[in-house]
């Protein structure tokens, strides 16, 4: 069993659950980290959340914290928050009621406790809610008494299952920037699941993409968007352009196939290889650039509100690229034009072929 570096380390951790199983999963995320787990719908995520939460048992593996094995601790002896999508707030108890609830069961409400909890109501800017009842909040006020609840507590570790996915975009970045801000007051080692890219660039320290089951990549944001290693991980940040294809050594220098073209990379990779890169940083150009640049026709425009999506054809090949609707060049772009498309070396992502 491969043991990680880690403060929350699970090593080799598998989990089959009807026809789906979590699959040999190590991962080592530190204190402190804002750790967030991505993946598509159905790729594992709230069961390895729910794993780490002890809330599932595993069938292989271990689940350390420091220097304690923890995998066959009870969920309320690991003392880990746990923040669901739909809040699970008690609907007979009150905002504040409900924030104390876990207090009580511990028998530790006192006037000690009572100042916590003040100072958890504070810092979530819910003073004003104490009295209300779940069902007269909105969907981000009971996101905020969720968390209340789960602070309140002082967990070890604040597991976050979804947790603004149920709301509309105003209220899901103002929560966004809420949860960055608690994690940089509390400094709580925090694991946030989510299949929202966007999200996880903008709070995580550090991610991990799982799909069908399995670890496909760890690493920080930009590593994973920018250099996916692998086609499922491609595909899920939105790559759009994943070509298979062989380097070429000339001269020290190397090269992949395009079609009959060649383009220049930076790898240390041989032989048969996938490459990739981002539908942003394909430049579409009149006139012939001297490196990378592949000659096609427009095969398809689509406006997308900021950005305009255009497909290009180059040998028979679509090529994707992603301009700013307003970029000047766009407007002389109609199915049929011919194009160049530059595709700098150093923006191609060559991965292994597995
Ligand atoms: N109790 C269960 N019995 C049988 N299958 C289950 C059970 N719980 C989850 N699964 C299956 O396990 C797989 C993973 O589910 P999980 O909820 O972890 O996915 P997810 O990545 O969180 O997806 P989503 O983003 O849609 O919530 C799914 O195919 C699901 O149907």
């Amino acid at each position: 069993m491969r043991m990680n570096a880690g403060y929350l380390r699970l090593c080799g951790i598998s989990r089959k659950i009807g026809n789906f199983e979590l699959r040999n999963i190590s991962l080592g995320v530190e204190r402190g980290e804002y750790f967030v787990i991505l993946g598509p719908s159905g790729a594992g995520k709230t069961l390895l959340l729910e794993t780490i939460a002890g809330l599932q048992r595993v069938d292989e593996g271990e689940t350390w914290i420091g220097e304690i094995n923890i995998t066959h601790w009870p969920p309320e002896k690991r003392q880990f928050g746990f923040v669901y999508q739909d809040c699970a707030l008690f609907p007979h108890l009150n905002v504040k009621d409900n924030i104390a609830f876990g207090l009580k069961v511990r028998r530790l409400y006192s006037r000690i406790v009572q100042k916590e909890l003040d100072d958890i109501v504070d810092l979530l800017g819910i003073s004003h809610l104490l009295e209300r009842y779940p069902a007269t909040l909105s969907g981000g006020e009971k996101q905020r008494v969720a968390l209340a609840r789960a602070l309140v507590m002082k967990p070890r570790v604040l597991l976050l299952d979804e947790p603004l996915s149920a709301l509309d975009v105003p209220m899901r970045e103002a929560l966004r920037d809420e949860l960055k801000r608690l994690h940089r007051l509390t400094g709580m080692l925090m694991i946030h699941v989510t299949h929202d890219f966007t999200e996880a660039m903008l709070l995580a320290d550090r991610a991990a993409v799982i799909v069908d089951g399995a670890l496909a990549q760890v690493g920080y944001p930009d590593e994973i968007f920018n250099r996916p290693q692998s086609r499922a991980v491609a595909e899920f940040v939105g790559t759009q352009n994943v070509f298979q294809s062989k380097v070429i050594n000339q001269n020290g220098k190397k090269f992949v196939q395009f079609g009959k073209s060649q383009l220049a990379v930076e790898t240390d990779l041989e032989g048969t290889v996938n490459f990739s890169f981002r539908p942003e940083d394909v430049v579409l150009s009149s006139s012939r650039h001297p490196v990378n640049c592949l000659r096609g026709v427009v095969d398809f425009i689509a406006r997308q509100g900021l950005f305009t999506r255009v497909v290009v054809e180059v040998e028979g090949v679509g090529v994707v690229a992603l301009l700013a609707s307003n970029n000047g060049s766009m407007y002389a772009l109609n199915p049929g034009t011919p194009v160049f498309c530059v595709i700098p070396p150093e923006v191609i992502n060559v991965f292994p072929d597995k």
